[in-house]
Parts: C-alpha cells; sequence; structure tokens
C-alpha cells in the first residue's frame, strides 16, 4: 500500500496484507475452507448488514433489443427512454433479445463448474499475485481481513484485437494445454459481451441526447475485466455476504447470473432482489460511466448475498476505457452549462486507487476525487 498517498481517512480502508509477500503465506483462510466449514468465522462476519428486509422483487420492464438490431427508430427510442428512467432511478436495468446464444452463456458456466471444482492445489497455478488482479481468489484472503465475500472469483483481463487472444493466453499459460477450450469459450464470451457493451453505448447516448456513437467510440479500445464469480453454500448465510454493497468502479457491467438468486440492487430506500432469468442480461452503471455522465445516471449499489442450500454463479463483464484516456462527460452533454460534478482522472488512476488504497465500497467516486485532488496538491 502506498502509504504516501493515502493521507485521507478513509470510511472503507483496504487492509493489505504484505504486498511483498506470498499472498496465502499465513493468510488464515485457505481457499479449501468453504467445502470444510460448518460455520462462518469470523473474519467473514458482516455486522452490520440487514438481510431480512430483503425480499422485496425488483419490479421494472425489461429491455428488449430486437428493435434496435432491426434498425427500427421508434422501438430504439422506446429502448432509449426505458434505460434513462431506469439509469436516472438506480442506474440497473435487464435486457432481452441481446443476440448472445444461450450456447455460449451454458458452455461459459460449464467450465467455469470444471474449475472451481478442481482441488484448492490446482485453483492456486492461477492464483492472483499481488498488485495483479488476474487469476483466481478464495474470498480476496490475500486483500482483506475483514467482511470477507464468500466466493471465489477467476479474474482476466480482454481487449479487442482477433490478432492477439489474450484470454486462450491467460487460460494456457497459467493452467496449461488442458485449458484451450475453455480459453477459447471465454475468448468467444468476452468477444460478445463487447458487442453487447457496444449497443449499449448507442442506447445510453440516445438516453442522454448525446452523439450517437460517442460512448461506443470512446470504449472502443478499452481493456475490459471478465469476472467468473461462485459462491459456495454458506451454513449460516444470514451473517455473511457473497459480494459485499458496493457500487462497480468501472464504467458498465454486463452480468449473467445462473437460476439460483442472490443478486440484489438497492433502490428505494431498501434492498430489493433481481429475479435471475436466463435469457436476461443484467446491465449496471459504474462509478465511471457515473462521472462521464457528470453524475446524471446514478452508479448501481448492489450486492450478492449466498444461500446454505447451493453453489450460485454469476459472469461478470466489466467495461473499462483505454487506461490512459481522461475521464470527462462530452461537451454535448454539458452544453451551456459546465458545471463539473467530478475532476478529470484517468481509468488507471481510479483501478490503482480501488487496488492499492481502498476496498470499493457504496462511496468509491467520492472517496477517490478527495484523494486525487489531495494528492495533486501535494505535488
Ligand atoms: C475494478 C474492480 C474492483 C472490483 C473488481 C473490478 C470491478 C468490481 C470491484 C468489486 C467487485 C467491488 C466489490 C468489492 C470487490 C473487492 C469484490 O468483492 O470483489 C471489488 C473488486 C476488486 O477490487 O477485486
Ligand atoms: O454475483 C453477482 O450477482 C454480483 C457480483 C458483483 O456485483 C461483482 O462481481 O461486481
Ligand atoms: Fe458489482
Amino acid at each position: 500500500m502506498d502509504s504516501g498517498a493515502s493521507t485521507l481517512s478513509l470510511s472503507s480502508s483496504l487492509e493489505l496484507q504484505n504486498p511483498n509477500s506470498d499472498p496465502y503465506e499465513g493468510s488464515f483462510v485457505e481457499p479449501s475452507f468453504f467445502q470444510t466449514q460448518t460455520g462462518v468465522p469470523t473474519q467473514f462476519i458482516c455486522p452490520k448488514v440487514d438481510l431480512v428486509n430483503a425480499h422485496e422483487e425488483l419490479m421494472e420492464p425489461v429491455v428488449d433489443l430486437e428493435g434496435f438490431f432491426r434498425g427500427d427508430s421508434v422501438a430504439t427510442q422506446q429502448a432509449a427512454t426505458i434505460i434513462r428512467a431506469a439509469c436516472l432511478r438506480h442506474g440497473f436495468f435487464q435486457v432481452i433479445n441481446h443476440g448472445v446464444d444461450s450456447r455460449l452463456i451454458s458452455a461459459a458456466y460449464d467450465h467455469m463448474d470444471h474449475f472451481f471444482n478442481q482441488p484448492t492445489s490446482h485453483k492456486l497455478k492461477a492464483r492472483s499475485l499481488p498488485g495483479n488482479m488476474w487469476g483466481y481468489s478464495g474470498a480476496h484472503a490475500h486483500r482483506f481481513s475483514t467482511e470477507l465475500p464468500w466466493k471465489e472469483t477467476l479474474s482476466f483481463g480482454f481487449h479487442d484485437n482477433s490478432l492477439d487472444p489474450v484470454v486462450v493466453d491467460f487460460f494456457t499459460s497459467t493452467l496449461g494445454k488442458d485449458y484451450q477450450q475453455t480459453g477459447v469459450v471465454y475468448q468467444k464470451y468476452c468477444e460478445e459481451m463487447k458487442r453487447v457493451s457496444g449497443v449499449m453505448m448507442e442506447l445510453l447516448a440516445i438516453s442522454l441526447g448525446v452523439d450517437r456513437l460517442h460512448y461506443k467510440k470512446y470504449f472502443e479500445d478499452g481493456y475490459s475485466i471478465m469476472r467468473c464469480n461462485y459462491y459456495p453454500p454458506c451454513q449460516e448465510p444470514s451473517l455473511a455476504l457473497g459480494t459485499g454493497a458496493h457500487c462497480d468502479p468501472t464504467s458498465l457491467t454486463i452480468l449473467h447470473q445462473d437460476q439460483v438468486g442472490g443478486l440484489q440492487v438497492y433502490s428505494n430506500n431498501t434492498w430489493q432482489t433481481v429475479r435471475p432469468r436466463h435469457d436476461t442480461l443484467v446491465i449496471n452503471i459504474g462509478e465511471t460511466f457515473m462521472a462521464l455522465s457528470n453524475g446524471k445516471y446514478k452508479s448501481c449499489l448492489h450486492r450478492a448475498t449466498v444461500n446454505s442450500y447451493k453453489a450460485r454463479r454469476s459472469l461478470a463483464f466489466f467495461v473499462n476505457p483505454r487506461e490512459d484516456k481522461v475521464v470527462r462527460p462530452p461537451s454535448d452533454l454539458l452544453g451551456t452549462q459546465s458545471t463539473r460534478m467530478y475532476p478529470d482522472f484517468t481509468w488507471s488512476d481510479l483501478l490503482q486507487f480501488t487496488q492499492n488504497h481502498y476496498r470499493a465500497d457504496d462511496a468509491t467516486l467520492q472517496n477517490f476525487t478527495k484523494w486525487l485532488l489531495s494528492s495533486k496538491s501535494l505535488i
């Protein structure tokens, strides 16, 4: 942790292990722990969690993309109108008829099951090393020491370049040639997510009344993050969370959840559950897009609960701009009203903040901008 830069007292500061040591050496949670435990160890307990009042189901129209793909301008405008209302309210909506082959989604889950059901020693071949977000993590125990998430994750990067199959390379280089097919499946899955993200960027631009291609072009050369989330059953699900309450620091998240259920969105001052639908992609606004919309669109506060009977899986694709691009709202959005809600920053700055100084929560952007301004004033 760069202590020189973290002069602020942050509400949710990172409790990092020594970044120079083996991330799993001496860490109190062995990833195999999920399969053997009968209770919830204190490191996982979320004391302030209110899981009781979260039975309400989020009711909202689902956005049908069929008309957009047909080039129907009325249907496209209707989709943009629904998206605008949802993003102003809570930064969350769902889409159907997105064109992603259901067999590809099933294959992504099958390969995920295969990996997470391997012995710990095998999964650790792909373990996430300090300062690097790619790889396998068991409860993020190598990074944090309290309110650990009841999950295992596998994360890797993606950029659009057919000459450079980064995802296939990630799998074969960390886990060996046996993972070639897994790499091919996830390479294709990420390409599809990138395609859907382009559609979303067009619809978001229309909904904000800016140049239709502005955001699509802005994100074209970005480096996205793909994460497979695996939530093992938990004997006391009221004590722990799969993923704690947070807003994604990234720009836009495209998530597919399996049929088990557990995703909740904070809306109308209450936690509301998002009923799983296998043909639906869940889209949420992240902190970086909130800044790109000059604070108009809300970044979505959400979390994932766990249950005692069945493992849950989700596939999250986080869209980002190229790391060095300046995050600034388009001029046609600012118009004559030039009051900026956030200072200029780069995705690289915000990513570094969440990886080295601050555990992403519901106030990441707010604390990041304070940190940015105070570190600039030190120069
Ligand atoms: C840039 C990122 C940080 C996190 C992974 C990506 C996008 C979402 C962030 C995260 C999921 C928000 C909740 C906390 C977190 C630690 C997690 O539970 O996984 C976050 C990710 C992270 O820092 O690894
Ligand atoms: O698993 C889910 O449904 C949500 C996961 C999530 O919020 C995340 O990975 O950022
Ligand atoms: Fe999230």
